[in-house]
């Protein structure tokens, strides 16, 4: 994919299977948006071939369009609606456009107490805070019953609480109906709990791809072992925490307390990747530092 002369995406291999909750993650600029966008139809590749449930996104018509639900990064429009209205304006829409034998839209009533937004059902779309119009943007997104859920760094704004609902949200998506996610996230520890599958991108490329502790494995962490053993504490960081717990509790004697055993986080192995992508593509990060201030 290429903005002008500038190639943003190379070579970008990927398949999603049915059910699964991919993060996708990267840097700024990485790539993330433009990705999702044309998986979404919403930009054309410039080369290459993209199929999402079965069809290229770009031609596919109101049908395809009905099973897929899309969260955007940004969307400030609607100011002027209320919150209820909206919602059961675009459930009717997906009404007229459903197949035979896809499940209705969401009641609405429904769709504002799962997403936290009840009591704003009489509000104002633009009176809304900035987290709860990223609530109301989930919930056009999920409006329809989409198989397939596109979100574009949906949890910006929320606070710990919405953030939280959200997760059970997607798990429960997943869990019962089989929703596909594609989201983008900044917040590591967000991918780490919702998603089965993380994908992380470095200038437009795929640089890691796996489970959270695939991943970890890959980037070759050392799991730390804590203990206690005769009242004093010890620490000892090991690749392989499962032989060496075997080793420390087999000793003869061994009065251990306190055990504790902390594997790599997401954040430590996403930050070992990209910093090895960076420095197999000759990148200084100082000068990268600088051009960035600049
Ligand atoms: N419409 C556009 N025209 C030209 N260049 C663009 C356009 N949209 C994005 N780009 C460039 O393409 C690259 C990838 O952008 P993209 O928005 O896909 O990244 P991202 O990974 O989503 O970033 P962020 O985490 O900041 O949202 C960036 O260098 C960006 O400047």
């Amino acid at each position: 994919m290429r903005y002008g002369a500038r190639e943003v995406l190379a070579g970008l291999d990927l398949r999603i299977h049915r059910g699964e909750v991919v993060a996708l993650l990267g840097p700024n600029g990485a790539g993330k948006t433009t990705t999702i966008e044309l998986l979404e139809g919403f930009r054309r590749p410039t080369s290459g071939t993209v199929r999402v449930l079965g069809e290229d996104p770009a031609r596919a018509g109101d049908d395809w369009r009905a099973r897929v639900g899309v969260v955007l990064q940004s969307w400030r429009d609607h100011a002027r609606w209320k919150v209820g209205p909206l919602l059961e304006q675009f459930a009717a829409l997906y009404a007229g456009v459903r197949a035979a034998g896809r499940p209705a839209p969401y009641d609405v009533d429904e769709l504002l107490g799962l997403v936290g937004l009840a009591a704003q059902r009489g509000a104002l779309v633009k009176s809304l805070s900035g987290g709860q119009r990223r609530r109301l943007d989930v919930a056009i997104g999920l409006v329809g019953r989409p198989e397939l859920l596109f979100l574009d760094e949906p949890t910006v704004g929320f606070d710990p609480v919405a953030r939280h609902d959200f997760h059970e949200l997607v798990n429960s998506l997943s869990d019962f109906d089989e929703t596909t996610v594609l989201l983008t996230t900044h917040d590591l520890a967000e991918a780490e709990k919702i998603a089965s599958r993380i994908l992380i991108l470095d200038r437009g490329r795929i640089v890691a791809d796996g489970s959270p502790i695939e991943l970890s494995r890959q980037a070759a962490g050392e799991s730390e072992v804590a203990w206690r053993e005769g009242g004093r504490p010890h620490v000892h960081a090991t690749a392989d925490p499962v032989a060496f717990l075997r080793e420390l509790l087999a000793r003869p004697g061994a009065e251990i307390t306190e055990l504790q055993v902390r594997a790599q986080t997401l954040e430590e192995t996403y930050l070992a990747m990209v910093a090895r992508h960076d420095e197999a593509a000759g990148v200084d990060s100082a000068a990268a530092e600088g051009e960035m201030r600049r």
